[in-house]
Formats: C-alpha cells, structure tokens, sequence
C-alpha cells in the first residue's frame, strides 16, 4: 500500500469538489410544514403585498392625522362618525377632514384617513360625534399596505435553511408548497474487529462503536438521512459486501476506521476496487485527521475517516459539511463567537490544528479555555464547546489573543 501524500485542507477540498462537479442532489416539492429544517431549491417571490390593504393595528377610529393637531384632554378635536368598517370587508367609505370612521384591530382603514386614534383616546359623545383627546401622527396605529412584505419582494433566497418563521412568511404570501433539495443520504461503516454495538457485552480488548453514533447524529444535524448504520469486521470481502450495498443506496458513504497505513487498513483498497477513479486525497495536514481518505467510487463520495473519534467529527465538519453546502448552494452562516485566549497553546507548523476549548463568561467578557487531550478520547469534543482553527503557518495562540471560537 501507498504512504499517504498529505495535501492542504484547501487542496483536498479542491479535489473534491472537482470530482463531484456534475453530481448535485434532486429537488422535490414538498408542503410547506414539511419543509422545516429543509434547505430551499428556489427563491421564494412574492407575488401580493402584505398586507393588501392598509390594516388597522388597534381598535378606534380611522382619521385625517391633521385634524388632531392640538388636541388634548382639556381641548379635544370634534369629529363627524361618518361610518364604520366590518372586520375582513373591504370598504369604500372616503373620508375628509372633519370625519371619522369606526375601525376593529386588522380592519381595512378607509381611503382618506392616514392614522387611527384608539378608543381610549377618543370620547363617542352620540350617533354621530367623537370627541378626540390626543394628536397623533400620521400612520399611527396602522400597517401600509406591502409594509410587511412588497410585492416582488424576495422573501427567501435559494440555499437558506427553511425556518419555523419562515414557514409563516411562506403563509403570509400564500405559498403551500415549496422546492427543497432532497436529504443527502449517508450509510456509516465503523470498521474495525475491537468494534461493538452499544448492547453487545465489552469483553477486553473490545470498544463500543462511538463514531457510528456521533456521525450519525451529526448527519441529522445537518438535515441528512442515514440509510443505515453497520459495524464490519476487517476482512475486505465483508466491506466490500457492505460497500457495494452502502454505494447504491445512499449518496455519500462514511468509513470510520481502517483510514492509517496498517496491516488491517483496508479502507484505501476497498475505494479502489470499485469501478472509478478511487481515492483521491490520503492524507490531509490537518491535527487530528491527517490519515483522511477521500474517493469516488460508483459515482459516489466515499470518505474514509479516521477511527479516533475526535478525528472522524473534525474531518466530518471541514470536509463533509463542506461538500454538502457546495451539492446544494447552502447558504447556512458558520456559528462563532469572538472570545479571549486564557492560555498559551502551542501547535504543529505545517498543519491546521483544531484546538477544542471551553467558553467562560468573567466580567462581561468571554474567554477560551483549550481542552487537551488524545484524539481517541470523545470527552475531549463533549466537555468543549466549540474549537479554534490554528492555521499552518501559525506557531499557536498567545493568552490574551482575541480569537474565533467555532460552536461543534
Ligand atoms: N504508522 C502510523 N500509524 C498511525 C498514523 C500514522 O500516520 N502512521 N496515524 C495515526 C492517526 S493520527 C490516526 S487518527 C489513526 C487513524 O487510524 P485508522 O483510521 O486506521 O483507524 P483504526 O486504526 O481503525 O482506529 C484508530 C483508533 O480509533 C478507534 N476506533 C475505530 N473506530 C471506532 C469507532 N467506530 N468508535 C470508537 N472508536 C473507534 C480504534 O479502536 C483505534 O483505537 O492512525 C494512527 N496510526
Ligand atoms: O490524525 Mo489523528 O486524527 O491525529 O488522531
């Protein structure tokens, strides 16, 4: 088997996306309660204002602002009732100065009036008078219509993660139905003959299976589906059973495990064996995950991750996500956060370090504490919050640095 050529993160992302330029994932069309959580496949335009009409947001009287000028308790204006709007009816009533019409809250304000003066402030003296004790401005108390959303407004831009209140928008302009991209499907393999399922009985030697879970979770994370999720033995004909069934099943296959250069590391000549151009990336100078595989087999993306937990979760995150926004123009903002450095961090010249660490908040200012520990160890990703990214040509962080703290 090859040593591994290491290659920079941005090299193996050029790769990548190289290799995948044509495969892009179908759009569907779903209702659009079942679009929560989805990413969007069309702009979404308005086609009518919201709202229609100008909308009273109180109960009271719709007027001509002006004739309230110099109206106060001791010295109300005198207005003449001249109608009143029925709630969700349109009205055809025009109002001059002097008038007043009677308005619900969400009532249509009639032509001519440009405020509306609340019950509260306004006296029904009989039939056909109010009196009017405060001066208001004009367009208190209502909605212009198209000042919630205009028509031709863009409203949802193609690639934004569908939202609770975007739903309501989507509502709001009468949009049932809208165009997402289908989930990215993933099979996750664990390798390894160590490996086992949660329920099975740990005898030594043996460890539970932890990335199937944690890449898992981080899949639904992301709004993806996991297909299935398998432990396989190292024995090549038995992954290359598994693989053949993963390739037509999903759209991206994770191998966790077998990624190194050892006796038992098939991960590399598995990719190989398919009919396609096979492992592009081995190695990748990036701390934890330089052994990261990645390849096309089938037509489909096949990423070998490292077998140490907090190594599979990084290059998941730099490189899988990373594929995935570039499949479906996703337009997702990256979660971060600006925090002090609290120590002295050393890293490797040379590659991209990946140090996690924990927020604290002391005296209005928030500060990062790394967490050091092996990259087999997943405590070490549970008890952090998040990570700062150390470049290559960077010798480490100095206390007292203001950093980018990124949210796992
Ligand atoms: N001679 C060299 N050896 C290693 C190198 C190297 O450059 N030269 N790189 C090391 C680094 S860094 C890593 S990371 C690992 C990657 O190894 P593999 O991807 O081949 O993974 P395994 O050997 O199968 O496992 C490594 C470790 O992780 C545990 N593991 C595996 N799968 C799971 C799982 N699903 N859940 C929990 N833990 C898992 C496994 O038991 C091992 O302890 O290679 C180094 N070696
Ligand atoms: O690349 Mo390994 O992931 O450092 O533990």
């Amino acid at each position: 088997m090859d040593f591994f050529k290491v290659v920079s993160i941005e090299e193996a992302r050029e790769k990548l996306i190289n290799n995948f330029k044509d495969y892009k994932l179908p759009i569907e069309e779903v209702d659009i309660l079942d679009s929560l959580n989805r990413v969007l496949a069309e702009d979404i335009i308005s086609n009518i204002n919201v709202p229609e009409f100008n909308r009273s947001t109180v109960d009271g009287y719709a007027i001509k602002s002006s004739d309230s000028h110099g109206a106060n308790e001791s010295m109300p204006s005198f207005l003449n009732i001249v109608g009143e709007v029925k709630m969700g009816e349109n009205t055809n009533i025009k109002i001059k100065s002097g008038e007043a019409v009677y308005v619900p809250t969400g009532g249509m304000i009639p032509e001519g009036a440009d405020s509306v003066i609340m019950i509260e402030n306004a006296e029904r003296l009989d039939e056909n008078t109010i009196a009017v004790y405060k001066a208001i401005s004009p367009g208190e108390n209502l909605i212009f219509k198209g000042d919630d959303i205009k028509k031709g407004e863009l409203v949802l831009e193609k690639g934004k993660r569908v939202t609770s209140q975007d739903i309501g928008a989507l509502a709001a302009i009468g949009i049932s139905k809208v165009k997402v991209y289908r989930r990215p499907k993933f099979y996750v393999i664990s390798t390894g003959d160590e490996i086992i399922d949660i329920d099975e009985e740990l005898e030594i030697g043996k460890i539970r299976d932890i990335n199937g879970y944690s890449l898992s979770a981080l899949i639904k994370k992301i709004g993806g589906e996991v297909v299935d999720k398998v432990i396989v033995k190292d024995d090549f004909d038995l992954l290359k059973e598994e693989m053949e069934k993963a390739l037509s099943l999903s759209d991206i296959v994770l191998i966790s495990g077998g990624s190194s250069v050892g006796a038992r590391d098939y991960t590399y000549d598995l990719i190989n064996s398919f009919d396609d151009i096979g492992v592009f990336v081995h190695g990748v100078s990036i701390k934890p995950g330089k052994p990261t595989l990645i390849g096309r087999a089938n037509g489909k993306a096949v990423f070998g991750l490292p077998g140490h937990p907090v190594s599979a979760i990084i290059v998941f995150k730099v490189f899988v996500e990373h594929f995935i926004k570039e499949l479906i123009d996703y337009k997702e903002e990256i979660r971060k956060t600006k925090a002090i450095m609290d120590f002295n961090v050393h890293s490797s010249p040379g590659k991209e370090t990946y140090q996690m660490v924990t927020l604290e908040e002391r005296d209005g200012k928030l500060y990062a504490t790394p967490i050091f520990g092996k990259s087999g160890m997943i405590t070490l990703l549970s008890k952090s919050n998040g990570y700062i990214v150390i470049k290559s040509h960077e010798e480490g962080v100095t206390k007292g640095e203001e950093r980018e703290v990124f949210f796992l």
